[in-house]
């Protein structure tokens, strides 16, 4: 694997100089490159309208939030999936047309639903029993019709790690199908003159590198709808394209993903003789994940002579809790000097106080000295997103780069951030 350098032999990213990065901005450095963005939309789009199917791309929010992703999001012509009251603040601040957002969500709140009711949220994806009932005295008390798909929990198990599996039946999300649910949930959405159920929603799962889930997916969902005689105007099979973490991964291209979907829903609409739905795709991870990397500074290490030797870096669980948490394999590179060869294995760890606070487990990597700059690769999704503050550490910059420009667009977090919230402790003995 070969990576873009400069003639000072340091990696570019969007043609800026990693070095100059850490330096201008301090470690550890979430960096984006905002041209893999753009490009891994446009080819989404560019799927479907090659396919001339009526299509939408909704940027699962959840895989990195912030105003500057809504707004490329917006400027390059796709929607936007948000899960909570939180993610819709954002969205809005950012200028988000709340027409492109669908709000998806397991427990969403009255003020949550509220808030996207009176905003103007074009999608809300209903979950629940519960959320049917608020969502109806919602509508009725501000007086609005809402669009609104059924998610539904459609038995499918998809290849993936166990906490990011989320479509088979044992699954905290959507109605259940196999036990009837679902069509109990339908029966009372389309009684309710406030809601305008355009369609059926289920999304199977994180990281999937196959697309017989997908595949099977879209099947369900157009068969369970014909069965109810219902013909759909949206089908969303949610989002889960898998990508390249580390060089053993082998990701098929979006396209082979999209094409699947495409060529079932086509075949099923010809069966049924249904106006062509709109196929909708809530991908967040492929989006945001390749285009992501995290700059650290390389402090101490520690050699156990036949055992390991293990690299120590600014950051760790804080900032990437992946590997903690699911086992996620990343690779590393020498930011100072990504091609030169290698020459130990080692595991770089993070400065927390936890033995689990891994970044990468197994890395080849050229000989390096405190101050160095390390780069993990592939950390843009779920990486900022589901940062902490754990031992009191704030959480980095992020910053856009894009054709030799570079711009924070969420700012590090100062000591002063960490205490903003905390009060003194006023009582004494409880009085
Ligand atoms: C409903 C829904 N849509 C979309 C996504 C995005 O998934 P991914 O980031 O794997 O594309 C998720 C997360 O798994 C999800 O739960
Ligand atoms: N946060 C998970 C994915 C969960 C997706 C949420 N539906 C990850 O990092 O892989």
């Amino acid at each position: 694997m070969s990576y873009p350098i400069n003639t000072a032999q340091h990696l570019t990213i969007g043609e800026v100089d990693a070095i100059d990065l850490a330096k201008t901005y301090g470690t550890p450095l979430y960096v984006y490159d905002v041209t893999k963005i753009r490009q891994t939309m446009r080819d989404f789009k560019a799927i479907f309208e090659k396919e001339d199917v009526p299509y939408v791309v909704s940027y699962a929010s959840k895989a990195f939030a912030s105003k500057a992703i809504y707004q490329v999001a917006q400027q390059e012509g796709i929607h936007a999936d948000i899960v909570s009251g939180g993610e819709l603040y954002t969205a809005l601040a950012a200028g988000f047309d709340p027409k492109h957002l669908s709000f998806n969500g397991n427990n969403k709140s009255w003020d949550e639903l509220t808030m996207a009711v009176t905003e103007g949220v074009g999608t809300i994806i209903v979950d629940n029993f519960l959320e049917l009932q608020l969502l109806s005295e919602i509508t009725t008390q501000n007086g609005v019709k809402q669009d609104i798909l059924l998610r539904i929990s459609p038995g499918i198990s998809a290849h993936t790690h166990e906490f990011i599996s989320t479509g088979q039946q044992d699954s905290k999300f959507g109605f259940d199908l196999l036990t009837g649910q679902a069509k109990t949930a339908y029966d009372i959405a389309r009684q309710n003159e406030n809601f305008n159920l355009r369609g059926l929603h289920a999304h199977i799962g994180s990281q999937i590198f196959d697309v017989t889930g997908f595949e099977k997916n879209a099947a369900l969902l157009a068969e369970t709808a014909k069965s109810w005689g219902f013909q759909p105007e949206v089908i969303n099979v949610g989002g889960g394209f898998g990508i390249r973490y580390t060089s053993e991964d082998e990701p098929l291209p979006e396209s082979e993903y999209a094409d699947a979907i495409i060529r079932t829903l086509k075949s099923k609409a010809a069966e049924y003789d249904w106006k062509m739905p709109e196929i909708w795709i809530e991908p967040g991870r492929s989006i945001v994940g390749p285009a992501g990397q995290t700059l650290y500074t390389i402090g101490s290490r520690k050699d156990i002579p036949d055992l390991r030797h293990y690299l120590a870096v600014d950051g760790g669980m804080g900032d990437n809790i992946r590997p903690a948490l699911y086992q996620a394999n990343y690779d590393a590179i020498l930011a100072n000097n990504p091609n030169a060869s290698t020459q130990e294995v080692v595991r770089v760890a993070g400065k927390y106080c936890e033995s689990g606070d891994v970044l990468v487990w197994q890395q080849a990597l050229p000989k390096t000295k405190p101050g160095d700059i390390l780069s993990v690769l592939a950390t843009g999704a779920y990486g900022y997103a589901m940062a902490s503050n754990y031992n009191r550490n704030p959480r980095p910059a992020v910053v856009f780069v894009e054709n030799g420009k570079h711009q924070v667009v969420i700012a590090r977090e100062s000591y002063a951030h960490l205490i903003a919230l905390d009060h003194d402790y006023m009582l004494k003995n409880g009085k």
